[in-house]
């Protein structure tokens, strides 16, 4: 039996980092991991996909014709672009490793955790028993019930990343981030790539921004199908067979399955503990807390969206609550996400559409091209655009679309994360020239009007003009 003041089930991100805070801070604390350190996003999720975009990238730049600079045709090594992920894994691997949590004192167990009783789990043949549980276990691919499906050969984001050899034609099912992230890495690998997607693709995301990733992976040669149901699927390895509504038959070598996330939850015997949870996951107040107010539930497994920095977020939360004993509320209301396609996707806070929605009329959407930006025409990347929603003043939600938006998001993360003005922005300095301006660009475009076509500020100016000696 082994006592303890908090018990954390999962080694992934929101696991690790309530982990390694609380050891730090002086929490007796237990880690337990059934598989492998890190967590899907190290080993299965963001690192191996986003290194993957990265060798996809470097060929693309060599296909892109430039203004004096003639494209060429890249030679690709696809098994050598699958070792840079596994190097890139490797390289990051350190920093979520059994040794280095051992180092802050944390008690590391590697097996899967169960629940035996309010507070009380069982691993590696030993009860731990907690004054709090963090349960950060995550999710899995959610399998959607195709006939055919389970005798068929397919990859999920567990299995892909493993794939040396290129596949001649990959068919995806699901046109969300993981499916287009994938569809257009393969793409510009070498790869023909076919996604088929039941409703439409980055259905969550502002229209107009979707619009524009669909546009640009289809004219790279992607084949994306939307609003289109899968009947049945078949075939064997090397020749999968996709029926979809109407009788066609698409052909493939490999399958992809990438219809979205289910909570990791069956092995936990949550009923034990007296913790609900649903398909979505495990319900949890304003604080984190489940049912059961001795366990909190963070990241993918609290069902409150599927991001790496939000499980990381939910685990400073945790870390107050649990281990400084503070009082501490969720948000998300200034949660960023990120399509890392090229065109990247980012989002913050509201879209257009949610913000009509919630402000109405009070609503003003400030939006400039990319081509307004003197960096943009510089670097011939002048696709894309800004949109911020704000409400009076204040922001309520940026979408940015187009090359480095996913760091053009940060900028609107810090305004909406404290709740600042536009006029924070139009205060500040920005150099030039570079992308960021643009934002700088939206604050002004509300202010103008109210400087430049107001008969009182005019009235004024004269009066000071004529008496100022
Ligand atoms: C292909 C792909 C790409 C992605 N790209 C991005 C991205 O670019 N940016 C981003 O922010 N997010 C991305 N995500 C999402 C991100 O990976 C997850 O949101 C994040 O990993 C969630 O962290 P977590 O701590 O909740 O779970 P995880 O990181 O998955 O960790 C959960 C851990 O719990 C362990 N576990 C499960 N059950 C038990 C048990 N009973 N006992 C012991 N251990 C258990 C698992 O083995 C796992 O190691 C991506 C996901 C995928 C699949
Ligand atoms: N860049 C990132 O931050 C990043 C990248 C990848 C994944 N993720 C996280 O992982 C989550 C899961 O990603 P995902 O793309 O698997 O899920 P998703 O739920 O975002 O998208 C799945 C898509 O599959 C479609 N679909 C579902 N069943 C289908 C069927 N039977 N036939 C055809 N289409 C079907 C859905 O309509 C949807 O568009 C994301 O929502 C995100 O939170 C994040």
């Amino acid at each position: 039996m082994i006592e303890t003041d908090i018990c954390v089930i999962g080694a992934g991100s929101g696991g690790l980092s309530v982990a390694a805070g609380a050891a730090q801070m002086g929490a007796r604390t237990v880690l337990i991991e059934g598989h492998e350190m890190g967590g899907d996003c190290l080993n299965y999720g963001c690192v191996p996909s986003k290194a993957l975009l990265a060798a996809a990238k470097a060929a693309a730049a060599h296909r892109r014709p430039f203004p004096g600079v003639a494209a060429d045709q890249p030679e690709v090594d696809f098994s050598a672009a699958k070792d840079h992920v596994a190097r890139v894994i490797a390289a990051i691997a350190p920093h979520d490793s059994q040794e280095r949590f051992e180092g802050f004192g944390v008690q590391v167990i590697r097996d899967w955790a169960r629940f035996t009783g309010p507070n009380e789990v069982e691993a590696g043949g030993q009860r731990i028993r907690a004054r709090r549980f963090v349960i950060a276990t995550g999710s899995r691919p959610l399998i959607p019930p195709i006939p055919g499906l389970a005798e068929t050969p397919y990859l999920t984001n567990e299995t892909i990343f493993a794939q040396k050899k290129p596949p001649g034609h990959l068919l995806i099912i699901g046109g969300g981030p993981i499916g287009l992230e994938m569809a257009q890495a393969h793409r510009r690998l070498g790869a023909m790539v076919t996604v088929i997607e039941g409703a439409r693709a980055l259905g969550h995301e502002d229209p107009e921004a979707a619009a524009l990733v669909i546009a640009r992976l289809k004219s790279e040669g992607v084949e994306i199908l939307e609003g289109v149901t899968v009947r049945r699927v078949g075939g064997r390895a090397g020749a999968i067979e996709i029926e979809v509504a109407g009788g066609t038959i698409l052909v493939g070598t490999h399958l992809l399955v990438a219809t979205g996330r289910a909570p990791a939850l069956e092995r936990l015997n949550l009923d034990a503990a007296g913790i609900r949870h649903d398909a979505r996951g495990i319900a949890t107040d304003e604080g984190l807390r489940s049912s059961n107010r001795r366990v909190y539930a963070i990241g993918d497994a609290a069902g409150r969206g599927q991001f790496t920095h939000l499980a990381g977020y939910h685990a400073g939360l945790v870390v107050r609550s649990a281990v400084l004993g503070l009082r501490a509320k969720v948000r998300t209301d200034h949660i960023p996400r990120v399509t890392y396609t090229a065109p990247e996707l980012a989002q913050v806070g509201l879209t257009e559409a949610e913000a009509r929605g919630q402000y109405g009329a009070r609503l003003t959407v400030l939006r400039h091209d990319f081509a307004a930006a003197d960096r943009a025409q510089a670097e011939a990347e002048t696709l894309g655009f800004l949109k911020v929603m704000s409400v009076g003043a204040r922001p309520v939600g940026a979408t940015i679309c187009g090359t480095g938006a996913g760091e053009q998001i940060a900028l609107w993360s810090l305004i909406l994360a404290n709740r600042m003005k536009l006029n924070a922005l139009a205060a500040t300095v920005l150099p030039y020239p570079t992308m960021a301006e643009l934002s700088k660009r939206a604050a002004g475009t509300y202010f103008s009007p109210k400087l430049f076509d107001n008969a009182l500020i005019k009235r004024v100016v004269r009066a000071v003009q004529r008496w100022v000696p």
